[in-house]
């Protein structure tokens, strides 16, 4: 058995392996796949995740889903042992780096509470746990009650074996651009 960051290493060989063609049609299938769930399941409120690190890039669908009357929400790292805390954002918003790297919106003005996130998954199990980069973030964050709804998104070259740590939460569900697991 591996551990997590020789895992977390060969995941973003992996993603950063695709073409820029492959990439874009994957991503295309994956705003398609979120458009799908949402009309099914029509959340007012989403925490989103502006992309980083070769995850999809899915600021298609927050388009569509703005025009649709939903309200998104950007992550934003509080402290390093906190969860998340998600802030109102519309696309066009302007954002900015965290020390992560991770985009945020320049102006924090509502802490939302969504009702579901969608998740980047930097690699994901067949029993839906997932593998971020390694701070616990999304991990605090499903600790709390009531839980959002979680969607994971990932390509299908991030899926692999591996065992959950206890304090793990599996996702709801997991869409790669061919194949949904639930
Ligand atoms: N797009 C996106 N946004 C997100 C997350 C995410 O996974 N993806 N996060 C999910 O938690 C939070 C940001 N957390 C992050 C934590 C670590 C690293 C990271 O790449 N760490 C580097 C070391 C960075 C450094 O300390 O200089 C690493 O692990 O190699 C990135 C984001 C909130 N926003
Ligand atoms: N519910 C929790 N409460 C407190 N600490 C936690 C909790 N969940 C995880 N952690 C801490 O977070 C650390 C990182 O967890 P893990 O390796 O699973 O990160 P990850 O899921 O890959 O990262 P991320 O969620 O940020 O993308 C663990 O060492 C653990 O101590």
């Amino acid at each position: 058995m591996q551990n997590k960051s020789e895992l977390r290493q060969r995941l973003l060989e992996s993603r950063k392996a695709m073409s820029a063609e492959q990439k874009q049609l994957w991503d295309r299938q994956l705003v398609e796949k979120i458009l799908a769930w949402w009309s099914v399941e029509r959340f007012p409120t989403i925490g989103v995740y502006w992309p980083m690190r070769g995850e999809p890039d899915l600021l298609a669908a927050y388009a569509t889903l703005t025009e649709l009357g939903t309200t998104l929400a950007l992550p934003v790292v509080v402290s390093d042992d906190a969860p998340l805390k998600f802030y109102a954002w519309i696309p066009g918003d302007p954002v900015i780096k965290d020390r992560y790297g991770a985009a945020v919106p320049a102006v924090q003005h509502s802490e939302l509470q969504p009702q579901a996130l969608i998740i980047p998954c930097l690699g994901f199990n067949k029993q839906r746990f997932r593998l971020g980069y390694g701070g616990g973030f999304y991990d605090r964050t499903l600790a709390l009650v009531p839980r959002p709804v979680t969607v994971g998104v990932a390509y299908a070259c991030s899926e692999i074996a591996f065992a959950a740590d206890p304090y793990d939460v599996a996702l709801d569900s997991v869409m790669t651009p061919s194949a949904t697991f639930s």
